[in-house]
């Protein structure tokens, strides 16, 4: 477990833009380092804000998109396609611009796929696909990823996992299907907290001052059921990365003065 760092930009356009610079330099590190990198992404306004980032940022060339992994922290369980779907959104904000290997962007599956309506198996099925992909020294059954993206909820949910529901309590499976959750739609496939906290680097994205309860709640001692981003953690670093409306109601003595 890591405790958590935090780090604070004047807005969202500004921590959209610094986070996006420092996903390219984790993605080109790990790529120097084990010839692949592999990332979490996210759905929600603040991850789409940092594809948007990364698609216009003047380094994105640096990266080299066919050696590139791409999982999903949750999906929503809808249609192939459907605007809704943190894939769909994630390909508009920025994978269609770049040069990625379609067998490396590991979409949660859509409703209605091969899976039918059955939220459970779409859940087990990209299980399975997680445990292939894990290696022996990742010692367990999802890959050690270089980054883990999740947006912070008001309600302080990250991926799928809201505040008391079942799926945040879950403790064996990696990942699971979540139904009646509080924010439409009700059905969605997430990550578990022990697939989370698998990752190398767990980045929690919060901005706007609807997220300033959730964040202050979530770092000050909060249980991970009642505050599920109390919960996620990476192996090695777990970074909040905030907007100053984001961080407006954060212990002052929890961050430094920073801040641009
Ligand atoms: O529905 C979802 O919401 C969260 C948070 O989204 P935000 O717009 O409040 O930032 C997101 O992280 C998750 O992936 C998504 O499915």
């Amino acid at each position: 477990m890591s405790a958590p760092q935090i780090v604070v930009h004047r807005d969202k356009e500004l921590m959209a833009q610094a986070a996006a610079a420092r996903l390219i330099t984790k993605i080109v590190d790990a790529q120097a380092a084990r010839g692949s990198a592999s990332v979490v992404l996210t759905g929600g306004r603040n991850g789409n804000g940092l594809l948007a980032a990364l698609a216009t940022a003047p380094a994105r060339d640096a990266v080299d998109w066919a050696r590139l992994d791409l999982w999903w922290g949750d999906e929503r369980f809808l249609p192939d396609g459907d605007p809704e779907r943190n894939v769909t959104q994630a390909r508009e904000a920025l994978l269609d611009s770049v040069p990625l290997d379609p067998a490396r962007v590991h979409a949660m599956p859509p409703a209605g796929g091969p899976y039918g309506n059955d939220v459970d198996a779409a859940a087990e099925a990209y299980a399975a696909e997680l445990a292939a992909a894990a290696r022996p020294e990742d010692h367990g059954p999802v890959p050690a990823f270089d980054v883990l993206l999740l947006g912070v909820g008001p309600d302080t949910h990250v991926a799928s996992l809201f505040p008391e529901l079942p799926a945040v309590r879950e403790t064996e499976r990696p990942v699971v299907g979540v139904r009646g959750a509080p924010k439409p739609p009700p059905n969605r496939v997430s990550l578990t907290l022990p697939a989370i906290r698998a990752a190398r680097e767990v980045w929690l994205l919060a901005a706007g001052e609807d997220k300033a309860n959730a964040v202050a709640l979530a770092l000050s001692g909060a249980g991970e059921i009642q505050a599920p981003a109390a919960g996620a953690y990476g192996r090695s670093r777990t970074l909040w990365l905030l907007d100053a409306a984001a961080a407006a109601r954060l212990p002052r003595e929890l961050y430094p003065p920073a801040t641009s």
